[in-house]
């Protein structure tokens, strides 16, 4: 049995991390599996390299191949049935506040400022008139009604919702219009559907107020369900289980009777489990993990493949869905081969799913990877939206798991998203705070055009962004302008003492812009293409090029990657040696990422960043920049309406100190890395040797405890034998 089997991991997928050559699971991988494996939502906190991907794509390929092992054999779909027959409030589509009762027929919000909402499991459509009692059992505000499964849940609020409220107004698209009169505790109010002739009434204690609605030709199709939306109230339900309070008039039936053609499932709340159970939709995947760049997507469906080399009949089909890539291919593997598990970056989704090609309905897995960094780069509302789509209770029964993950997780974003979207979620935090893995060793260099006035006689030095083109730049000036160009030659010149020192023919390197990457580019081709051979990883670069480009780094064929921000996240390069900050991100958590493409899976790693002891002026291009940066050469700065601010990175620097609460040791210009400053005996890109890893030793480590342990039993087992027959003997 492999040490992953003891977590619970399938024998078939323990064999293909066998062929790995993953001994042990890290510690968040220990943590982690069990806990997806036992069908809950989780928060993985973890350092850069600690192998994140895998703690969340074992358990979701090995729930993914059951379920699809169990439809075949057709055991998914002896699923009972029963409860999803039952006419009650939903305990899933509802708001955050409203509590169901148990029996579902009774709910109440305490939420004094806030409308929440909830529907009824079942509702009705394709004609028949339809009734049910909803009884204020409690003083507050009530609105209760009908509703199609694309209202809001706060009724009345949009096209179609259809309520009637206790202050005596009827409210539809959020018009509130005088409609019989209020009603409070003790009232019971029926509430009458005709889907007949498209109408909707209301009684208060048996007495008709007339028609509240007509509901359009249109809208008549959709399956119409009971809803209701309460502020600090209680409201008491009865669709039929008991004989109502009041009669109904003529061809009225309570909506428990409806006829069971008519009878729709609420699918929002999962109450969809149809008599055949699960079936298998090509195009509705069982599991959706999100990434924030195409690099990653394709990072994880190769680790996706990996891991489930030896599962078989059925096998799992997985799917990449990027940007950058011919949609119409990935329209027919979706309606043709189909997909299980589908690994890809937001827009791309986005597109598939609003065109229809890629459904939720069978979605059982929520995965946001780098979950604060999708946050960040705005894509809550569509995380929001497609949470919304995707049902709570899958059709076998299970809950929607979403598991969330980052090394940075500590971030506002995250908790307030977790708070809504998760249920009960566990956090699985190793270190309680956003923290750099030991393997890392990080230091800054201070570029100081003031102290290291070599600048002013460079003869060849790196084209710089342009910004100062309108300004008064000379030596001899020692203007914030001057100052800030100076810095900008001395970082291309740092940069490469950095690589000479260390003698680097390996290594990362972060610019600010995409301007930035290409003019290092030029002067490291200017300067030996050979010696300095590297490639550009931006979003201007097209995405075969960046995908070749990539490759070309990972398979060594260059030495250097040069790249923005869209590589700082989640790259796996093995043994990555070093890397290089030319200019420290604004974003405090990046910092984290980027110095993590290093120092992964155990082996060490040297993160150089240059800082500029001086502001300088730098390129941004925001929304108000038409082209978005591209042949702007507007250098005014941003309060003059120009696309210039100056960047600050002392203040960075402090940041990041502040947030990883560690002084970051600064080096000389001449960028040694004083060798006793660490344990001395490292060799970047590859293992510690003198100290034990966490989990490659783990079994040598545990050796004499357990042998300890055995002897123990043991002597605990004869002691107890020799006690019993000595009992035997006397007696
Ligand atoms: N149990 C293990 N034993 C050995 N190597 C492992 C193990 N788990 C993961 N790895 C390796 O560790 C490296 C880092 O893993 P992974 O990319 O999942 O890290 P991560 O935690 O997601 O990092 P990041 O936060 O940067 O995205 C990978 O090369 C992976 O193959």
């Amino acid at each position: 049995m492999t040490a992953f089997e003891e977590f619970g991991v399938l024998p078939e997928i323990g064999k293909a991390i066998d062929e790995m050559e993953w001994t042990l699971p890290t510690d968040i991988q220990a943590e982690g599996i069990p806990l997806v494996l036992g069908g809950g939502d989780v928060l993985m906190a973890a350092e850069t390299g600690s192998g994140k991907t895998a703690a969340f794509c074992l358990p979701i390929i090995q729930i993914v191949w059951e379920t699809l092992k169990d439809i075949q054999s057709g055991k998914a779909s002896k699923v009972s049935t029963s409860s999803s027959k039952a006419w009650t409030m939903s305990m899933i589509d509802r708001g955050s506040a409203l509590a169901v009762a148990p029996c579902g027929l009774r709910v109440q919000s305490r939420e004094q400022r806030e409308w929440h909402g909830g529907r009824c499991t079942r509702g009705v459509q394709g004609g028949g008139k339809y009734a049910f009692e909803a009884t204020v059992t409690d003083e507050g505000l009530c609105r209760v009604g009908w509703s199609t499964l694309q209202a809001n849940l706060d009724l009345g609020t949009c096209k179609n919702g259809f309520g009637f409220g206790g202050t005596g107004k009827k409210s539809n698209s959020k018009q509130f219009n005088d409609y019989g009169e209020p009603f409070g505790k003790s009232d019971v109010i029926t509430c009458l559907l005709d889907l007949d002739n498209g109408e909707i009434k209301f009684f208060k204690n048996g007495s008709s107020l007339g028609t509240a609605f007509t509901i359009n030709k249109q809208m008549l199709n959709s399956a119409f369900f009971p809803a209701v939306v309460l502020k600090n109230a209680e409201m008491a339900f009865n669709f039929g289980e008991e004989p109502f309070k009041f009669p109904l008039p003529s061809g009225f039936v309570p909506i428990k009777s409806a006829p069971s053609e008519k009878v729709a499932a609420n699918t929002n709340s999962g109450d969809n489990v149809s008599e055949s159970g699960v079936k298998i939709i090509n195009n509705a995947p069982q599991a959706i993990i999100i990434e924030p760049s195409r690099e990653l997507a394709e990072q994880t469906s190769n680790q996706i493949k990996k891991f489930k080399k030896y599962l078989e009949s059925p096998s799992i089909r997985e799917l990449l869905v990027i940007g950058g890539v011919n949609v119409k291919e990935q329209i027919s593997t979706l309606q043709h081969t189909g997909a299980d598990i589908i690994v890809g970056t937001p827009g791309r989704l986005e597109d598939l799913i609003q065109g229809g090609y890629l459904l939720l309905t069978n979605c059982r897995f929520f995965v946001l990877d780098e979950a604060d960094g999708l946050l960040k780069q705005g894509y809550t509302e569509l995380i929001e939206r497609l949470h919304r789509q995707m049902p709570k209770i899958t059709a076998d029964g299970r809950r929607l798991q979403m598991i969330v993950c980052s090394a940075t997780l500590h971030a506002f974003e995250v908790k307030k998203m977790a708070e809504k979207l998760m249920h009960f979620p566990t956090w699985v935090d190793l270190k309680g705070e956003d923290a750099v893995p030991e393997t890392v060793h990080h230091v800054v260099a201070m570029v100081d055009p003031q102290k290291d006035r070599s600048w002013s006689e460079l003869r060849r030095h790196i084209l710089t962004d342009g910004v100062h083109a309108q300004d008064d730049v000379r030596i001899g000036n020692n203007s914030p302008e001057t100052l800030s160009e100076a810095v900008k030659m001395l970082k291309g010149e740092y940069c490469v003492r950095a690589i000479d020192e260390h003698k680097m023919d390996r290594a990362i390197i972060f610019c600010r812009t995409k301007l930035d990457c290409d003019n290092l580019e030029k002067y490291f081709k200017q300067l030996d293409r050979n010696k300095y051979s590297c490639v550009c990883l931006h979003g201007d670069r097209k995405p075969n090029e960046r995908k070749a480009n990539l490759e070309a780094f990972k398979k060594g064929s260059v030495k250097f990657l040069v790249c923005t921000d869209v590589a700082a996240r989640g790259l796996d390069i093995t043994g990555l040696p070093f890397m290089i900050n030319v200019t420290l991100p604004d974003e405090k958590s990046n910092y984290v990422h980027r110095i993590g493409r290093v120092g992964r899976a155990e082996r060490m790693g040297l993160a150089i960043s240059l800082v500029s002891s001086v502001p300088e002026k730098v390129w941004y291009h925001g929304e108000w920049c038409k082209s978005r940066g591209r042949n702007c050469w507007n250098t005014n700065l941003v309060e003059q309406k120009g696309c210039c601010i100056w960047y600050n990175e002392l203040q960075f620097l402090a940041d990041i100190e502040e947030h990883l609460n560690v002084t970051i040791q600064q080096v000389e210009p001449d960028l040694k890395v004083p060798s006793d400053q660490f344990d001395g005996k490292v060799v970047y890109g590859q293992k510690r040797k003198l100290q034990t890893t966490n989990y490659e030793n783990h079994t040598i480590q545990m050796a004499p405890v357990v042998k300890n342990l055995t002897k123990l039993e043991s002597d605990a087992q004869l002691l107890y034998l020799k006690r019993h027959l000595t009992k035997l003997a006397r007696a």
